[in-house]
Order: structure tokens, then C-alpha cells, then sequence
């Protein structure tokens, strides 16, 4: 198992490539099964659950074949996949790799609107609460499918076809929204999905659908409706810019101190992020092709935040703005409101000397004058890259064990940080 040795210490400047989003490319390759045409997708980034999911629509029978890669290959841009689902070969998506990731629960959707069924276990993914799927099998209720609980697996069947439905989500769920705009696409009539998630996750994967010949309105906000169509063809389109990702290196470089560009940001993706990072204390300034991020000298400010589903406050970067305050001179409050046990990394930022405390869903962050380096555990994807962050700053040396999580979901992390002046290194343990 790898670790990564960060020695703190180092100002960040230079200039970061941003990758396709993780949470865009996941549900744009599962709707790949929609068509038995090729889904070219470009931009993608090369991430762990990229490959894995790669081999869980290859289990389907989608066939990919990746643009130009050749053995040695060193390019470091997105990859162009081209996925082609000519034929479903099986509906069932098996406990051995869907218990490794959460999206990969989606494929119930296209699996049942082409073929009438599906099997698929129950999902695992990050473990920051307890992420029940009762809403997703709710929106394929609604769109006519039975479904049954057997041995950990959900068991959809619609033998007639999926029918247009009115859904109504209780809560804002992603998965929620990807499941029923999948479902729906197919659909014999027309589908209105009521408090759709605004995610701009979502939006793409509904203009990669629409390339696709699907009749969808207003996705990107909270009222969606679709016209279902007889079929789907084959499309090619961009994964959207990763904006955790962005925001990641945006908390990295307010944390460390210095100058960084990053390259293929879409600001507006992450105000919410933005604003809280100039609130504590950075100088934030975009163009066209990216933003800036600079801090010298001043200290970082304490900012209280809550996590709020899009546009708001994302919960996938509240680990790394907890990192960031806890070098504030003041005490902060951080919020959780979207997932019930993301905190996972508050004992490990302890480790490194930061002084947090839970009072609820609501973590009190004392800013303390300095980080010390110490052995620590990543814990779940956005934790693990939270304790990178402290360590930027920390005395000495710091060690993050467990680095799968991060390998999930930031592509060549290590090397990015690197190449603005942090000092990081892969470590492979042995045996
Ligand atoms: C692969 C991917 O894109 N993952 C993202 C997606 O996860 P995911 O799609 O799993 O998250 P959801 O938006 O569905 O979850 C939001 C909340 O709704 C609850 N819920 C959800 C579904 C359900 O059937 N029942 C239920 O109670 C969840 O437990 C959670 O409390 O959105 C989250 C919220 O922005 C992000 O943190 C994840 O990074
Ligand atoms: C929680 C996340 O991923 P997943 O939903 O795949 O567990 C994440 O991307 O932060």
C-alpha cells in the first residue's frame, strides 16, 4: 500500500492543470449504456474509479478503446475514451465492484430504461455516512419499475419499458437526479423531476444527453423535465473541469502561502468556494483560462462556512477548508449539512496539532500558531487530501498512510503540488 511523505515548509508557485471532473466523467461513462452507438468522451481524467468503472461496464459488455495510448505513454492530458455499448451482455452488477464505489449504483438506470433489468449490489464508496439509496429506487419506482431488496442486491425490472412520471425529491440527492434523468431519457412520455440537484455534474451529464438526441429542459436547476425518445445515438463530448479538484489547490495554495495558477477553472463552478478562500485572507482573480491565487505575508482570517448543495458551499471541499482554518488566527465554525459523518478527518488533523471540537453537526476550529508533521491516515477521498494541505505547513515531516483514498480522485497529485515547490513523495510499503 502507498504513502505519501510531504515535507512542509514550502510557498506554492507555479501553475496547475486542472483534470475532467471525477463526479461528471462517472455518470457520463455510465450513460454510454444508453446507446448501443459510440460515446466519445474527452477530457477524461486518470483516476482510480475511472478504472474501475471501466471494468464494471466492461462486465456489461461496453467495449472502450482509449485515443492514442501506446505503451510508455506520457501525456498528461485528459484521455479521450471512446465507449461503445453495441450490446448488453449482462444486467448484473456484482458486489465485488460495485461495493468499491458509489456511482457505480447509477448503472441501474440506463440498465433497466434499455434492457427492461438490472441487478446491482448494493453501492459502497466513501464512508462518511450512511448514503442509503431509497430516493434512487423511489425515481425508478415512479418511472413504472419493480423493484425488490434480495441478498444486498436491488433487483429492477420493467419489462414494458420505463413511463414519464412526475418525481419529487424529499432531499437534493446527485445520485438522485443522474438515476432519474437517465431513467427518464428512455421513457415512454414526459418526466418532470421536482427539487432536481443544481449540480453542475448534472448539467453536464444533460448536455451530453441531449447530444445523445434526449429531450431535457432546465437541468442546472431545480426543476427538470424530459420528453422521453424511442432511442439514443452516439455523441462526443467534453468532461467539465474539475471544480473540487480547483478548489482543492485554491485551499492548498491559500494554506502554504505564495502564487498559483490554475489552469481550465470555470470560477463560476465554485464561487461559493472562492469567497470564502478571499474571506480568509487570498487574493482571488480569474480569466479565461483560469484563476489566480495568491497569499504573502497576511495571516489567514477565521471563516464560519456551512455545506449547502449547489450553488452553495460544497460538501466535497469541506474537509479542505477545515485544513485551512486550522492555521486561522480565531476561532471558526464549519457545518456539515449533507452528509451525517464527514469528520472523519478531524483526528487526524489533531495529529498534526490542530485544536477542532464537535458539537453536533458543527466543528469549532481554534486556529492554532503552527502544525507540526506527524504519521497520519487518510480516511475517506477529501479527508486524506485535507491532511495533505495541513502538512504543506507543518513542521518537518509528514507521512499520509492509506493513499488509495486520494488515488480515487486527485490525478497525479503528488506531481501537481510539485511542480509549484511543495516536496512530496510516493512511498511504496512493503509486501
Ligand atoms: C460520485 C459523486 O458524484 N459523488 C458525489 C455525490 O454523491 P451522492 O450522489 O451519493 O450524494 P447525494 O447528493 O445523493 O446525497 C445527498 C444526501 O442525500 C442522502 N440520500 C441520498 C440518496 C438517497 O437515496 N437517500 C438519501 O438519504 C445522502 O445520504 C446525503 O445525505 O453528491 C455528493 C453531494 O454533493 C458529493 O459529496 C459526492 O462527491
Ligand atoms: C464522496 C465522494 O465520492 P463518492 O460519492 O464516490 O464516495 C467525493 O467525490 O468526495
Amino acid at each position: 500500500m502507498d504513502r505519501i511523505r510531504i515535507v512542509g515548509g514550502q510557498k506554492l508557485n507555479g501553475t496547475i492543470p486542472i483534470s475532467g471532473a471525477k463526479n461528471a466523467a462517472l455518470p457520463l461513462m455510465i450513460a454510454s449504456l444508453l446507446t448501443n452507438e459510440t460515446l466519445v468522451l474527452e477530457n477524461v481524467p486518470r483516476l482510480a474509479d475511472v478504472r474501475m468503472l471501466i471494468r464494471i461496464l466492461g462486465n456489461h459488455g461496453v467495449d472502450h478503446m482509449i485515443d492514442g495510448k501506446r505503451s510508455g505513454d506520457t501525456t498528461h492530458a485528459g484521455q479521450t475514451i471512446r465507449f461503445t455499448a453495441r450490446e448488453i451482455v449482462d444486467t448484473t452488477a456484482p458486489y465485488e465492484l460495485v461495493s468499491r464505489m458509489r456511482a457505480s449504483f447509477w448503472v441501474l438506470a440506463p440498465l433497466v430504461a434499455r434492457m427492461g433489468e438490472a441487478k446491482v449490489s448494493l453501492p459502497g464508496g466513501c464512508a462518511i455516512g450512511t448514503r442509503p439509496v431509497d430516493f434512487l429506487l423511489m425515481a425508478m419506482e415512479k418511472l413504472g419499475a419493480q423493484i425488490d431488496i434480495e441478498s444486498g442486491y436491488a433487483i429492477a425490472r420493467a419489462p414494458k419499458g420505463l413511463r414519464g412520471a412526475e418525481i419529487v425529491f424529499p432531499k437534493v440527492t446527485v445520485g438522485g437526479t443522474h438515476t432519474a434523468l437517465m431513467g427518464a431519457v428512455l421513457a415512454h412520455g414526459d418526466t418532470l423531476i421536482k427539487n432536481a440537484a443544481c449540480e453542475p455534474e448534472v448539467a453536464d451529464l444533460a448536455d451530453c444527453l441531449i447530444k445523445m438526441g434526449a429531450k431535457i429542459k432546465g437541468a442546472g436547476t431545480s426543476e427538470i423535465e424530459i420528453s422521453g425518445v424511442g432511442s439514443l445515438q452516439g455523441a462526443q463530448h467534453a468532461v467539465l473541469p474539475d471544480r473540487i479538484e480547483a478548489g482543492t489547490f485554491a485551499m492548498a495554495a491559500a494554506m502554504a502561502g505564495g502564487d498559483v495558477f490554475l489552469e481550465n477553472v470555470r470560477p463560476e463552478l465554485l464561487q461559493s468556494a472562492l469567497d470564502h478562500i478571499v474571506s480568509a485572507g487570498a487574493t482571488v482573480t480569474s480569466n479565461n483560462h483560469g484563476i489566480r491565487i495568491q497569499r504573502n505575508g497576511s495571516g489567514l482570517q477565521p471563516v464560519d462556512v456551512t455545506t449547502d448543495p449547489f450553488p452553495g458551499f460544497p460538501t466535497d471541499l469541506q474537509a479542505q477548508f477545515m485544513a485551512l482554518m486550522t492555521r486561522a488566527k480565531g476561532t471558526s465554525r464549519i457545518t456539515e449539512t449533507i452528509f451525517e459523518n464527514r469528520f472523519m478527518h478531524v483526528q487526524e488533523l489533531a495529529r498534526l496539532g490542530a485544536k477542532i471540537r464537535l458539537e453536533g453537526d458543527t466543528a469549532v476550529v481554534e486556529g492554532v500558531p503552527k502544525l507540526t508533521g506527524a504519521p497520519v491516515m487518510a480516511t475517506d477521498l477529501r479527508a486524506s487530501v485535507s491532511l495533505v494541505i495541513g502538512a504543506l505547513v507543518a513542521d518537518g515531516e509528514t507521512t499520509v498512510h492509506r493513499v488509495y483514498h486520494l488515488d480515487r480522485g486527485f490525478e497525479r497529485l503528488e506531481q501537481k503540488l510539485n511542480g509549484c515547490g511543495a516536496i512530496l513523495e510516493r512511498l511504496s510499503d512493503p509486501g
